[in-house]
């Protein structure tokens, strides 16, 4: 998979040169790419934002830049783009599933109060995927940050990236679609806290079921909404995992 960042600050990425992601891209199991928008202006301040139609505070990003960049970033094929934004649909790990599957993703980081309505309009138009994303109900200063978010959550579930493909279904979220069970390690007492007795005792079959029922016993306190969209293959795809 190819993926490609627009930002006015690119520097913001760099932890994308770190840790699971860094190693992607060292392995080659991911084609990650960072760019300046600046340098796909003409003008002498290289300019990226103008006053908004309409009146109103702050400026807008200019569509004329972003398309020169993201015309140039596709000329190589169908890619989706992925605009960040507070007024987007949910992200959520079914959509890092589904941006997992693209070839090439193009994340579009807007700043000031966003970028021209007219760039998503006319890649949507030119027959690409174009995905307006929130990762939350809050207002960040810029796409950056939703951008890494979403790029680490896409990266973990390409091929070869995490260890153990079997963890992606047990994690919260994750394939089974329950939040995780408490997980315990050594020593065996902590602060005067023991771990349960079920995870020493080497009996696999009950260990399954506890975590089982933990994950359910969590999901239904925390998050009622998931149990509410859980389905029986999924249950059963949890209980295959261990
Ligand atoms: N939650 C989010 N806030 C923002 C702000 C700007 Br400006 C651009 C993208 C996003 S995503």
């Amino acid at each position: 998979m190819r993926i490609d960042i627009v930002s006015i600050f690119p520097e913001y990425l760099a932890a994308l040169d770190l840790s699971l992601v860094g190693k992607a891209r060292v392995a080659g199991l991911l084609d990650l790419r960072v760019h300046d928008l600046r340098d796909w202006t003409t003008d002498r301040h290289r300019t990226v934002d103008d006053t908004p139609f309409g009146g109103g505070a702050g400026m807008v990003m200019r569509p004329d830049v972003w398309g020169q960049a993201v015309d140039e970033l596709t000329a190589t094929g169908p890619a989706h783009l992925v605009v960040p934004t507070p007024s987007g649909t949910t992200f959520t790990q079914r959509t890092a599933e589904a941006l997992a599957t693209e070839d090439q993703l193009v994340f579009a980081c807007g700043r000031y109060e966003g970028i021209d309505a007219r760039v998503a309009e006319h890649y949507r138009a030119a027959g690409h995927r174009v995905s307006e994303l929130s990762i939350g109900d809050y207002v960040l200063n810029g796409g950056e940050v939703a951008s890494l978010v979403m790029v680490e959550a896409v990266a973990r579930l390409l091929p070869g990236v995490i260890g153990n493909p079997e963890s992606l279904v047990e994690e919260s979220h994750g394939a089974a679609g329950l939040l995780e069970y408490p997980v315990y390690t050594k020593p065996p007492v902590w602060s005067g806290l023991e771990v349960p007795d079920v995870l020493l005792s080497g009996h696999h079959a009950k260990i399954r079921r506890w975590r089982r029922d933990r994950a359910l016993e969590k999901t239904s306190a925390r998050r009622p909404d998931l149990i509410a969209a859980l389905d029986t293959s999924t249950l059963d795809k949890y209980d295959r995992a261990f």
